[in-house]
Formats: C-alpha cells, sequence, structure tokens
C-alpha cells in the first residue's frame, strides 16, 4: 500500500522573505508565485514497522527535517506509523530553486491520500506551511496567493484564478550547489536590517500592483513589480545589522546587466532571484528564445532551461 503524489515547484513574484512566527512558518507578508510546469518532485509514501525514511533521488539522506514534518502531521491529522518516503526531485536541490516548495507540497499530499483523508487544497496548503513556507503555494497551478494571516488557519494560500497568459520563465543556472545559507536562516538575517519596515511597507503595495497586473495579463508590468520586489529583498540580506550576506556570485550579477542590456534594446525580460545565485527571467513565450540567446552569447557554458506555467498537484 502506497501513494504518490507530485507538485510543481513556484517561483515567487512577491517574495515570502521573514517569518513573524518561525514555529507555524507565518509570514510577515503575504506572497504571490507562478508555478512551473518544468520543475516538480514526485513523492511516494509507504508504510513501515520500523522509522520514518527519506529515499531522495535514489539515495537514503538525513531524515530530520522530514521526521519533524511527519510529526506535525500526526499532531495534525491524527497518529500513523513510520513512513518510508521515496521523493525524486526535478530540480535541483536546496538551490534556491524552491525544491522545498514542491517536495513539501508532494509529500503533504502524499501522506493524506494514504490516510484515505480527503481535505481541501486550502487546508493542505497550511499543512505544506509547516514544512516549508513556499510549499502552501505548490498545492495550486498557475498563479497563487498565500495569505499572511495572523494564526494557523488564517495564513494559507489560494488560486489566484488569473487568466491565461502567454508568460515564461527562464531559468539561469550558475549553482546546483547546496546554499551556505538556508532560507529560514536568511530570513532570520535580513530581519535585522535596518530597512526592514520599509520593504513590509514596499512589499504590501508591490501586492496589490501584482494581483491587478496579473489579473490584466500585463506580463511587462508583472516582471517589472517582480524584478523590484527581489531586488530589494537581497539588499536586505546586504544591510542585515547581523550577518550581513549575499546569495549573489559575480556571475549572478553579469547575468543582470545581460537582462538589462536585453531590455534597453526592447525586449521584455525581467530578473527575480531566490535563497541562491540563480536568476530567472520572467519573459513572453515568444521572446524567451532571444533571452536564451542573448545569455548564451555572453555566457555559452551557462546551463539553461525555459519553464512555462505549471499545474496543481495531483495523484497517481
Ligand atoms: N523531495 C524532498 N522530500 C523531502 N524533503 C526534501 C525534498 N527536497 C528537498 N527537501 C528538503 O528541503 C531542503 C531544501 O530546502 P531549502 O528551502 O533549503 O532549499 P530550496 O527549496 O532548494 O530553495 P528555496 O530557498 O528557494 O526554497 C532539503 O535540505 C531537504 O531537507
Ligand atoms: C526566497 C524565497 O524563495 C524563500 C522561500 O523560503 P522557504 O519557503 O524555502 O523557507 P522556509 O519556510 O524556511 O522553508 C521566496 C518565496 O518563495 O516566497
Amino acid at each position: 500500500m502506497s501513494t504518490t503524489a507530485t507538485a510543481h515547484t513556484n517561483i515567487a513574484l512577491i517574495k515570502y522573505w521573514g517569518k513573524k512566527d518561525p514555529i507555524l512558518n507565518l509570514p510577515t507578508t503575504s506572497s504571490i508565485s507562478l508555478t512551473l510546469e518544468q520543475f516538480y518532485t514526485q513523492t511516494t509514501v509507504t508504510p513501515n514497522t520500523h522509522s520514518d525514511q527519506l529515499i531522495l533521488n535514489n539515495l537514503s539522506v538525513d531524515t530530520t527535517r522530514t521526521h519533524h514534518f511527519l510529526n506535525i502531521l500526526r499532531e495534525q491529522l491524527g497518529h500513523f506509523s513510520p513512513l518510508t518516503v521515496t521523493s525524486t526531485n526535478h530540480v535541483p536541490t536546496s538551490a534556491g530553486l524552491a525544491s522545498s516548495a514542491s517536495a513539501f507540497a508532494a509529500l503533504t499530499g502524499a501522506v493524506t491520500r494514504e490516510l484515505g483523508l480527503i481535505r481541501s487544497n486550502e487546508s493542505l496548503s497550511r499543512l505544506a506551511r509547516r514544512g516549508s513556507g513556499s510549499a502552501s503555494r505548490s498545492l495550486y497551478g498557475h498563479f497563487a496567493v498565500w495569505h499572511e494571516g495572523v494564526d494557523d488557519i488564517s495564513s494559507f494560500a489560494e488560486s489566484l484564478h488569473a487568466p491565461d497568459m502567454p508568460i515564461a520563465l527562464v531559468v539561469a543556472e550558475v549553482s546546483s550547489d547546496v546554499k551556505k545559507v538556508s532560507s529560514s536562516e536568511g530570513m532570520r538575517r535580513a530581519m535585522t536590517s535596518p530597512n526592514y519596515g520599509d520593504w513590509l511597507n514596499q512589499s504590501k503595495n508591490q501586492f496589490v500592483d501584482m494581483q491587478a497586473a496579473v489579473m490584466a495579463k500585463d506580463i511587462e508590468k508583472i516582471g517589472s513589480i517582480a524584478e523590484d520586489n527581489a531586488l530589494s529583498m537581497h539588499a536586505l540580506n546586504l544591510t542585515a545589522r547581523q550577518q550581513a550576506f549575499t546569495y549573489f556570485t559575480s556571475e549572478t550579477q553579469q547575468i543582470l546587466n545581460i537582462i538589462q542590456d536585453i531590455r534597453h534594446q526592447g525586449l521584455l525580460a525581467f530578473a527575480t532571484i531566490d535563497a541562491g545565485p540563480n536568476v530567472k527571467i520572467i519573459t513572453t513565450l515568444t521572446t524567451a528564445p532571444h533571452v536564451v540567446a542573448a545569455l548564451h552569447d555572453k555566457l555559452p557554458q551557462l546551463h539553461i532551461e525555459t519553464a512555462t506555467s505549471g499545474s496543481g498537484i495531483t495523484y497517481d
């Protein structure tokens, strides 16, 4: 007896970068994301008689975070026996490409189904949030919104019910090495920046503007707001009072410069960056090949993949 679920990663256009409650994973801001079709996690859970185990990409790996999360699910859903979690990430792990988002969404779905429970995606999003905040948004396809909320009940994600649009995300993979500063630790440091309060206010306005841009299918506006939001998030890391840091490498900066150049040449291209050096370029389906060509022209070795809007959680 086993159950399999597949969830796609999502890229935040309005970022989650700070926790008002680290135990419940309550964020300091509401966030908006785009789910990606080409990057996903497939997870199978099988009961065993020994202990929780995680087999990730065919390797037996450290189970601490998974075990901790399964215990939260036991608390919330009722006791269940130890599980062998067999998971494949079709996305680099721990490289700021949101493997934890698809991972914890898929795990939440698989466990709930295995227990024979039928829960709404909203309720699953609240559970997934406890594993990794960004996972709350990965239950949904296309554009999702995670409402920051004030407690466990009110902090959930839902679909934005956005219209279809020809949006694409060009992922420039600078490095798939495991990052040195985890998202949780990065947020903790960023919150010590003297600019953090201003960032919260700015994010509130950008959240409203982003929703309007998404509903208007205005990809240029979506890109422009997302780039502003992301760059100011990374400015917090640099200005942290405690252990200031950056996820940027010289290649990250080079890619940002190329994006600026091609934008001046008239191409629709805006950058967003998460907890790692990789750059995701928001563009249109027809412009994406030109963005890829411009990047390869200057950086021939760069690993690039183009992603499109993806679907919500599915079960086998
Ligand atoms: N398929 C999986 N099943 C269970 N746990 C996973 C899986 N994939 C990743 N994880 C857990 O998530 C951690 C990676 O999460 P982390 O938030 O640090 O990085 P990320 O998700 O790649 O990047 P981001 O900060 O953009 O979300 C891994 O160390 C592992 O504990
Ligand atoms: C920069 C981000 O990608 C941060 C994601 O952080 P995580 O969701 O990985 O953090 P934890 O809740 O501590 O697991 C922005 C975002 O996805 O909103």
